[in-house]
């Protein structure tokens, strides 16, 4: 079988136990550790502007993953990365579009390093190898193989969500991203919607036509969409959580909760996980529930993420005064109702905490999927699960539908969610937590990678009939 190359911005550090930076990295080297391939993305290293292009390709083995990283330059990692990709891009696809901003210099800056990821992925493809591409960083990446004479099948997988047409069309180079991305084979979606705003998109404003089988006839080509909701490993989920159960950490831990029950949440600091809403709705629960005092406490992990771009400089500001507040309102000398941490930790580490937690509160406004949800899932013990609850809006609850689900915007809803979850009867919760667990189960990491790459490298017929 051809050889699968896979490409995106962020990998995942390969050295065991160093913190994972989001889910595309966790899920990308989880579905690779098992079947082997090549790897190629951005080492994370931003070098100085006199260090001129073409940057080195650094090969390293972990096990049977090859992994080959470049550096940007400075002028690179601030149009490509920071400005086109997280500050016009990340927001316009999380429908935030009051936050997007739009510079054709980014653009340019984008356009140029999908071109150098190109260059450099040429160096070692083969043609009869299958590339993989990962996310919203490298839309036009399939353009820029196929400029330079690639005919490879090449699929791109979006871990976000993609937006309706015309909050799309916000973005200046709306037509020219649209058409580089029907240069891919295949493009995979996290949920259902994001595949119809896709299909809407080439439909209404491209001519194309929706053939059989989610395949998309425009410009001459067939590209093939689908629906992939990434997964995880869920016995090695709990596994690790139950390794992990009396740790110094864990018994740290329990002594100081002292019996209270844990409400827990854990995220990149990024304005779409709607942390704002969540602490309002919090503090709106103490507000009208008086009897749970002292008994709960709230630990929030807001990991530090894209920290050199304005809108998230914003929201870190914003919640160490929330935080504050809410403390310095409820707090007692022998209780803290919220602990907020901006620091990151270790994967497996998370999974004892998210088993020992009553409440696991998961409100994105907006999110392509949200492994986290599936993390505290996995984690618990079936015997006595703790309860999820979770935004509407995350991809997730397409299929975690036995959570307890919730609007972020409605700060009453939230808090009577946490009311309802936290004095749920024990029957309930193994129901709600079983339901959840056979989904996981059937739609496993193993399956997400499977059937993309079986897709990928399945042609799609142009004359097939819708
Ligand atoms: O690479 P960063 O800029 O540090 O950001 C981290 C990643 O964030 C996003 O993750 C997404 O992928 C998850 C797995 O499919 C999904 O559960 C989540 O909903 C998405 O937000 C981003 O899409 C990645 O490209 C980043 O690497
Ligand atoms: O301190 C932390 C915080 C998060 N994560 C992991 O980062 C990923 C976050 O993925 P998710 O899909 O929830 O959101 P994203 O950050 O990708 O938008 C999950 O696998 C988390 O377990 C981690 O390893 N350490």
């Amino acid at each position: 079988m051809s050889r699968l190359i896979v490409v995106s911005n962020r990998v995942a550090p390969i050295t065991e136990g160093e913190p994972t930076a989001g889910g595309l990295a966790a899920g990308v080297m989880d579905a690779l550790r098992q079947k082997g391939g090549r790897w190629f993305g951005w080492s994370g290293q931003v070098v100085p502007d006199m260090v001129t292009p073409p940057l080195p390709v650094v090969e390293q083995r972990s096990g049977s993953i090859s992994l080959y990283t470049t550096d940007l330059n400075q002028r690179d990692y601030d149009t490509y990365y920071r400005g086109f990709a997280n500050g016009t891009l990340w927001p316009i696809f999380h429908y935030q579009t009051e936050l997007a901003r739009f510079d054709w210099a980014d653009f340019e800056g984008y356009r140029r390093v999908n071109g150098r990821f190109a260059e450099a992925i040429s160096a070692f493809m083969t043609p009869e190898d299958v590339v993989w591409v990962h996310d919203y960083h490298l839309l036009c990446l399939a353009k820029a193989l196929r400029q330079r004479g690639a005919r490879n099948r090449i699929g791109l997988f979006l871990h976000t969500p993609f937006p309706a047409p015309a909050v799309m069309m916000n973005v200046p180079a709306h037509a020219e991203l649209l058409a580089a991305m029907c240069q891919y084979d295949l493009i995979g979606f996290q949920t259902e919607s994001d595949r119809l705003a896709f299909a809407d998109y080439v439909l209404r404003e491209m001519g194309g036509e929706a053939r059989a089988d989610g395949v998309l006839a425009v410009g001459g080509r067939a590209i093939r969409t689908g629906v992939y909701p990434i997964g995880v490993h869920v016995d090695m989920l709990r596994a690790e959580a139950e390794a992990a159960a009396d740790s110094p950490q864990m018994q740290a831990l329990r002594a100081s909760l002292n019996g209270r029950a844990l409400v827990m949440s854990v995220d990149r600091l990024d304005y779409s996980k709607g942390l704002p809403q969540r602490f309002a709705a919090y503090e709106r629960f103490l507000a009208e529930n008086a009897g749970w005092h002292r008994q709960v406490e709230f630990a929030q992990i807001a990991v530090p993420s894209r920290s050199d771009v304005q809108a998230y400089q914003e929201i870190r500001r914003q919640l160490e005064g929330e935080a504050g507040r809410i403390n310095g309102r409820f707090a007692e000398l022998d209780w803290t109702p919220l602990r907020y941490l901006n620091r990151s930790f270790a994967r497996r580490d998370l999974m004892p905490l998210y088993a020992a937690a009553a409440v696991g509160l998961v409100t994105p406004l907006r999110d392509g999927m949200n492994l986290v949800a599936k993390e505290f899932v996995a984690a618990q013990d079936p015997v006595d699960p703790g309860v999820l609850i979770l935004s509407r809006f995350a991809g997730a609850a397409r299929e975690l539908d036995a959570a307890l689900l919730v609007n972020p915007h409605d700060e009453q809803a939230m808090a009577a969610a946490l009311a309802q979850a936290l004095a749920m009867p024990l029957q309930e919760r193994r129901e709600r937590h079983a339901a959840m667990m056979a989904v996981m189960r059937r739609n496993s990491l193993e399956r997400w990678r499977d059937r993309f790459e079986n897709d990928l490298r399945t042609p799609a017929a142009l004359e097939s009939v819708a």
